[in-house]
């Protein structure tokens, strides 16, 4: 199997950076810290609240590096204008609301399809890849080949949740979901991303479905690099990853 890409997600440090205000810790300075330390990709996701990445970030961390950016975001107007302007290789729809902790399920393509497929083709003009960040199922996953994504992120949220509460029948459940997800979504033409929530415990089984290419994490890298730095942060998840695909 081809070796499986690591996308680094710095929305954290911005997190860590606007509790306080002012410049540090800089996401742009961890983007190129991730690029030095063998990330394949930098996500950062421009929430409509911008409770962390900003939209100078946005730009600077485009600058700053040579390797993909994956810029996340609503499908809204404001966010298409900014995107579209920002040049990124990748743009990923997520669903926000405002009042959510972090990114609770995946985008509703299936019943947004002709609003998204109108959306979608800018960007595909513009020469970006778009990918969808949805949940596993079948119905969405169908809805994102026919509206034109060129990728798909499954939402590992569920999975990892378990994982780390201990539930093990519910993890082997969601696991299995990810798996048939996987499957279709390939089967379909489309590329197959993964992320959310993933952590040393949780990231082998998905490292480990053939049709995934990429992996993005963040939160949790971002909290173990406070105690490990980021450079071994990521080579330890980058080890566990290359093992869990040595192993398959
Ligand atoms: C879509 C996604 O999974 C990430 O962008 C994540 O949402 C970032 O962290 P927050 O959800 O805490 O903004
Ligand atoms: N799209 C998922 C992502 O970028 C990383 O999510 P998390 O690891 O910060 O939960």
């Amino acid at each position: 199997m081809d070796r499986l890409r690591l996308g680094v997600n710095i929305d954290h440090v911005a997190t860590i950076r606007n509790a306080r205000g002012g410049d540090n810790p800089d996401p742009v300075r961890a983007a190129v810290m991730a690029q030095e330390a063998g990330a394949d990709g930098i996500t950062a996701h421009l929430r409509e609240d911008r409770r962390h990445i900003r939209d100078q970030d946005m730009a600077a961390i485009a600058a700053a590096i040579d390797i993909p950016l994956n810029f996340e975001m609503a499908a809204t107007d404001e966010m298409a204008r900014i995107a579209l302007a920002t040049n990124p290789h990748a743009v990923c729809l997520v669903p926000e609301r405002r009042e959510e902790r972090t990114t609770e399920g995946g985008l509703e393509v299936a019943g947004d399809a002709n609003r998204l497929t109108s959306y979608i083709a800018p960007f595909r003009d513009a020469g970006a890849r778009v990918s969808l960040f949805i949940a596993a199922d079948e119905g969405q996953i169908e809805a994102s080949a026919r509206v034109g994504a060129a990728v798909v992120e499954l939402h590992t949220g569920s999975y990892c949740d378990a994982v780390a509460e201990g539930r093990t029948e519910d993890a082997a459940v969601e696991l299995e979901r990810l798996i048939a997800g996987a499957a279709q979504a390939h089967d379909l033409g489309l590329e197959v991303h993964a992320g959310h929530g993933i952590t040393y415990d949780s990231v082998a089984p998905l490292a480990a479905i053939p049709q995934v290419v990429e992996l993005n994490i963040g939160h949790f890298i971002i909290g173990e690099a406070v105690f490990r730095g980021l450079h071994d942060a990521m080579g330890e998840m980058r080890r566990l990853m290359d093992l869990a695909r040595r192993t398959t």
